[in-house]
């Protein structure tokens, strides 16, 4: 590796490459210390501190139905701790700035920290520089912005400066959602400073069918019905994702990622079916890509959750010998294009891969009507483990987009969320100057005088402490509230809020 450019506090290394590499090996030191900052690849992973002897008891089963959820090389999380593109110590961080064509990840291996690059089946006939890594020393709070604002310069990524307020539908009626819970939470959604209404998954015939079931109306006229009410329509989908029972899975085989055998790959199994993933190599896949979104733009829609991306970076056999992560982001290229003017927020996507394709992307797993420190962290929901990545992963937002941290259940039945857990999550959010989406049947009573307190403390200069402690302090600084502090222990739920003149008092 050569150093490519010299930092005040490290430096920046590459190396050229060609021929077929697979996985390079790019980076090895001593793992210095006894607990380490790991991070998952795609939205919903955990960005989280773990001893370094942590086992992560990845079993077999939850391999075969997650699959390539929680990685794009999944077997490695049975041998080993795996950190997808970044991992750091009390005083070293050591990131990757792109993945673009390689998926760059850190293994934990006889007491030393290895880089690699994954190239997967791709050849280069010419040398190409390898995903560029940083390396840097200091103080792990600052370390992480530096880390951010690295990201930021090398990718200079444009996304839209609209930083969402609105509703959803999934975290209250799941995939039971109806036409007429729509239209009645339309009616209740005036009483709420809400700029977008997002219908999540539930209108679809199929995944890979976008087109709505019997019992919702026409695109046009679901659209049509949010915007009379005066909201951003939003809709939900998942692009790169084809069900066994789908017609497109019928009619289209051959527009599937292959295994070797050039039978169609299982992505992930949901809904209790196994779903399949679009070549995005095939010009005729990014054709449908294009002929969708541009179908649900002329409908009326104009924000847009696309899920379940990381399908579309499967490895397998495509129309095209090129990397899963290339092909990924040829069909987020696509997508961006076609719905330029849009917002589109990201989900279930690999994150660097996916940088300057969206406006806002969840960096978290789903949250959920419980909060509960003791559920392994299996990629799946629980607001625990949500408020966790919204702190950990706070150094992405408005440098690579805008973060969703996941919406606020705010009803006061229905729910295990006791008030201060619905607390910490409204204050943390709107400290950190996060999207606020509220998810719940409005018509049930809501702690929901923690809307406006979300909202007041956004839009500010914020910073995060003690990101590898047991509490992290969060400081904020905006005209309404001037200069405030939030200590806070997620695992024990003590949380102190208070006026606070020592902000940013000392940081650097
Ligand atoms: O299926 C719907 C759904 C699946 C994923 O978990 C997303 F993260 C969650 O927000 C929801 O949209």
């Amino acid at each position: 590796m050569e150093i490519i450019k010299e930092l005040k506090n490290g430096k920046i290394i590459s190396k050229k490459i060609k021929g077929k590499p697979g996985k390079v090996k790019v980076f090895e030191e001593v793992l210095s210390d006894n607990y380490i900052l790991i991070n998952n690849w795609q939205s919903w992973g955990p960005t989280k501190v773990i001893p370094k002897d942590f086992k992560l008891n990845i079993s077999k089963e939850f391999l075969e139905k997650a699959r390539f959820s929680p990685n794009p090389n999944p077997e490695l999380l049975l041998d080993y701790i795996v950190s997808d593109y970044f991992i750091a110590t009390k005083d070293k961080l050591y990131g990757f700035l792109s993945s673009k064509i390689g998926h760059p990840y850190f293994l934990i291996k006889d007491g030393k920290i290895e880089g690699y690059i994954d190239y997967f089946e791709e050849e280069f006939e010419d040398y190409i520089e390898t995903e560029p890594l940083a390396v840097l020393n200091g103080n792990i709070d600052i370390l992480l912005r530096e880390y951010g604002e690295l990201l930021r310069d090398y990718n200079k990524p444009q996304f839209k400066d609209w930083n969402p307020v609105g509703w959803s539908s999934w975290y209250y009626y799941f995939e039971n959602l109806t036409w007429d819970d729509v239209l009645k939470n339309l009616k209740l959604a005036k009483n709420y400073p809400f700029e977008v209404f997002q219908i999540d998954d539930s209108w679809q015939k199929d995944i890979g069918d976008w087109q709505p079931k019997e019992s919702f109306p026409s695109l046009k006229e679901m659209a049509g019905t949010i915007r009379k009410f005066g909201f951003v329509p939003g809709i939900w989908l998942a692009p790169f994702s084809v069900s066994e029972t789908s017609s497109i899975f019928k009619e289209h085989k051959d527009w599937l990622v292959k295994d070797d055998a050039g039978n169609p790959k299982v992505a992930y199994q949901n809904w209790g079916k196994n779903i399949y993933a679009l070549d995005l190599s095939n010009p005729d896949v990014l054709d449908f890509i294009e002929t969708l979104f541009k179908s649900l733009k002329d409908s009326g829609f104009e924000y847009f959750k696309i899920d379940f991306l990381f399908a579309g970076a499967i490895p397998g056999k495509r129309y095209q010998n090129i990397s899963p992560i290339r092909a990924y982001r040829l069909g987020m290229e696509k997508i961006r294009k076609t719905v330029s003017d849009n917002f589109i927020l990201g989900c279930g996507a690999p994150l660097l891969p996916s940088i300057g394709y969206v406006d806002g992307m969840r960096i978290g797993p789903d949250t959920a009507p419980y909060y509960d420190p003791k559920i392994p962290d299996n990629l799946g929901p629980n607001a625990y483990s949500a408020l966790r990545n919204t702190i950990t992963r706070y150094f992405m937002n408005k440098k690579l987009w805008l973060n969703d941290p996941d919406c606020l259940l705010l009803r006061k039945t229905e729910t295990n969320l006791t008030t201060n857990q619905k607390k910490m999550f409204a204050i943390t959010a709107g400290m950190l100057d996060n999207m606020i989406l509220v998810s719940d049947d409005l018509e049930l009573e809501l702690d929901d005088f923690l809307i406006p307190t979300a909202l007041k403390l956004k839009g500010g200069e914020y910073f995060v402490e003690g990101i590898m402690d047991k509490a992290f302090t969060i400081y904020t600084k905006n005209e309404k509230v001037g200069e405030v502090k939030f200590r806070i222990c997620l695992e024990t739920e003590k949380s102190e809020y208070y006026p606070d003149k020592d902000f940013l008092k000392g940081k650097k």
